[in-house]
């Protein structure tokens, strides 16, 4: 595996790029939020409406975020090509005109799931939990250096399988959801395949020592908790609703 590693000083041996590219492609593959107990019933078709509809809402705070996060590492770059390729996934959830993009496309979900347009655009009902893991993975993507931030999109070498499984299981369990709403999932297999094309030569390259190598996956696992921290969230509140984790309120010690 290590044949292309050289030394490096202090901090071990810099890793080759195929064992590097297999560290970082291990990492979603052990815990990307596809085997979160939540997804896994989403897929499965086990959700209540309600469930399904508070993964949207909260799901919409995450996505009305990427931009906001893409712009933080647009300003990171010194490159006008980079922001010019950057500025394409800014792009793809805004859309260059009104009506099109990522965020009216997840907008047009809530509306086939039957939640308004102003219910969503509102975020009242976004969790606490929801709004921390988003907010710190906006702020990662501010505060740390560009590498980090980049590979921590990685994620997205994951997220093409993700959503032909979910377009497949929409389909087949959760009927009532009016089929022009899956939009935002099709589209989005294009753009993540691109984008996770996109980004991980760029991390290959720029991490130059084995430390920023190390940080390149740490950030790419933080990134795992994040979308694995929102639906624990998400999760948490159906289990209230039920009554809490251990059954109905009242038959807790
Ligand atoms: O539904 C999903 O499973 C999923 C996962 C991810 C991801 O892996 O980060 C993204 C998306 N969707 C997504 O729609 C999206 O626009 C997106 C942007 C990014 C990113 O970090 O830049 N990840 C994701």
């Amino acid at each position: 595996m290590s044949t292309l590693a050289v030394p490096h000083a202090g901090t071990g041996e810099l890793w080759g790029p195929e064992e590097f590219t297999a560290r970082l492609r291990a990492v979603p593959a052990g815990r990307y939020h596809d085997r979160h107990p939540f997804n896994v019933r989403m897929h499965q078709g086990a959700l209540t409406p309600a469930e399904l509809r508070r993964w949207i809402i909260n799901r919409f705070h995450y996505q009305r975020n990427i931009p906001v996060k893409d712009a933080l590492i647009l300003a990171k770059f010194d490159d006008s090509s980079l922001r010019r390729a950057w500025l394409r996934r800014i792009q793809d959830h805004d859309g260059v005109a009104d009506g099109e993009g990522g965020i009216e496309r997840w907008l047009r979900l809530g509306e086939a799931a039957g939640i308004s347009r102003a219910r969503l655009a509102s975020g009242d009902e976004v969790l606490p939990g929801v709004r921390l893991a988003v907010d710190g993975y906006v702020n990662f993507c501010r505060l740390r250096p560009v590498l980090e931030a980049v590979a921590a999109s990685l994620t997205e070498l994951a997220a093409p399988t993700i959503m032909r499984t979910r377009i497949d299981a929409f389909e087949r369990h959760y009927g009532w959801i009016e089929a022009d709403g899956l939009a935002y999932f099709r589209t989005r297999i294009g753009q993540g395949r691109r984008d996770s094309k996109e980004a991980l030569p760029l991390v290959l390259a720029w991490a130059r020592t084995r430390q920023e190598q190390e940080a390149a996956v740490a950030a790419l696992r933080f990134k795992c908790e994040v979308l694995w921290s929102l639906l624990d969230a998400v999760e948490a509140a159906g289990q209230e609703d039920r009554g809490g984790p251990q059954g109905p309120a009242g038959e807790q010690a």
